[in-house]
């Protein structure tokens, strides 16, 4: 096993009816800034809610974040802060709202060009404003993590970033807020989470065999769970194991001590910055594609999931990698999920685009090895066409 470290500071308040906690979780005296999508958080009453529990604490209000955030937008949210001598913020909603959250946090308390966050990826961060979040979709694991992901338009970028100072105080997860997803964004937030659990645990064996079991039990219950969270849509339970698996899969807790990937991230947000598509359909197109062309690199990690996560045994070990690669694939699909770039219009035409763009961004060693050059993902993105 690798050496690591492990500090996860995000308190956890799960369960029904959580949302009234937030009194003794933001400091009487804060002036909070609420901060929130396009809507849905209104439509669902969850804001309601908020604003209850708040009390008679000193409110402002910054809505309009959307999926997949933009920088153009959240960055307004840093003047209303200064404004308003905002001292808290509380990001209501899924991951793009938690993400935009902690870009404004560290903005707010920085001197320079916010841009600077995204080049040095997080390091010029040397403070943030302290934030809470009510996580509305299970998928990101953004509320219990210290990353984020922003694209601005006007560079035709999507770029992560990540700072020890981007945890969040605390997070409510109420599964019963959930209820409300429509199916597209609930078969998102299982293959996200899917994806987010294979990239810490699709690599190179390391002697870690309790990193492998928790990431194929949290594999295995997105399989059993994801479609029959769209068959039952208000069944608690599933929506419950769900919400803490999509938080479990990304919170450092896997990724400790073991080596990790991220090319189908990287490969994945220039799709996104593309042309928008679902990040968690990216994720679908370049993950299988990547198996296939990396099988060699990750022959024993293959096996084991072949065996441990699909309980594949028959055949021999090709036969055994291609099932498993199949299997993710079927999954994908049982989510409603497509898995080709062409389902998404992107054709052979634009695979330049999307690799000068990657290129143009550092991203040119990918890969738990970084191997992964701009020349294999072209040949992942082609072969996913
Ligand atoms: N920080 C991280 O670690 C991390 C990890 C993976 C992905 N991401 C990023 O997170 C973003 C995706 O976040 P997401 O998948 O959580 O989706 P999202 O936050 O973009 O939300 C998707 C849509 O669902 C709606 N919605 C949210 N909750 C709802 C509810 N309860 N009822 C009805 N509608 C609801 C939103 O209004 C929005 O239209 C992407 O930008 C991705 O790159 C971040």
């Amino acid at each position: 096993m690798n050496n690591f470290d492990f500090h996860n500071p995000t308190r956890i308040l799960f369960g029904k009816g959580r949302i009234d906690d937030l009194d003794g979780q933001v400091p009487a005296d804060a002036k909070v800034l609420i901060l929130f999508g396009g809507g849905s958080a209104e439509r669902t009453g969850v804001l309601a809610n908020v604003r209850k529990a708040l009390g008679d604490r000193e409110v402002v209000e910054f809505s309009g974040i959307e999926p997949n955030p933009r920088y153009e937008t959240a960055i307004k949210a840093v003047d209303v802060i200064a404004e308003n001598g905002v001292t808290f913020i509380l990001a209501v909603g899924g991951g793009s709202v938690i993400d935009a959250a902690k870009f404004i946090a560290a903005a707010a308390k920085y001197d320079g060009d916010a841009w600077d966050i995204f080049t040095s990826f997080g390091g010029v961060i040397k403070d943030a404003l302290p934030f809470g979040t009510v996580l509305t979709l299970p998928a990101t694991g953004s509320e219990m993590n210290t990353g984020s992901v922003i694209t601005h338009l006007g560079k035709a970028a999507k770029l992560p970033f990540r700072s020890p100072h981007c945890a969040p105080v605390f997070s409510i997860l109420d599964p019963e807020l959930t209820y409300t997803l429509p199916d597209r964004q609930i078969a998102n937030g299982v293959a996200d989470a899917f994806v987010h659990v294979i990239e810490q645990y699709l690599t190179y064996p390391v002697g870690a065999p309790v990193q492998d079991g928790f990431s194929e039990t949290l594999l295995r219950t997105l399989i059993d769970l994801g479609p029959k969270a769209l068959e039952t849509p208000k069944d608690y339970d599933i929506r419950a194991s769900l919400m803490w698996t999509a938080t479990l899969a990304l919170n450092g807790l896997i990724s400790a001590g073991v080596p990790q990937d991220w090319a189908s991230h990287m490969i994945g947000h220039e799709i996104t910055a593309f042309n928008d598509t679902d990040h968690a359909r990216t994720l679908a197109v370049v993950l299988p594609s990547l198996m296939q062309d990396q099988r060699e690199a990750k022959r024993e990690k293959l096996l084991q999931y072949a065996a441990n996560v699909w309980d594949i045994r028959e055949g021999d070990d090709d036969a055994r990698i291609d099932a498993a690669i199949k299997a993710t694939v079927d999954f994908f699909h049982a989510m409603g999920i497509d898995t080709k770039l062409s389902d998404y219009n992107v054709g052979a035409d634009d695979i330049d685009t999307i690799i000068n763009a990657l290129t143009d961004h550092g991203m040119t060693e990918l890969g738990e090895h970084g191997k992964i050059t701009p020349t294999v993902a072209r040949r992942i993105l082609e072969a996913a066409l």
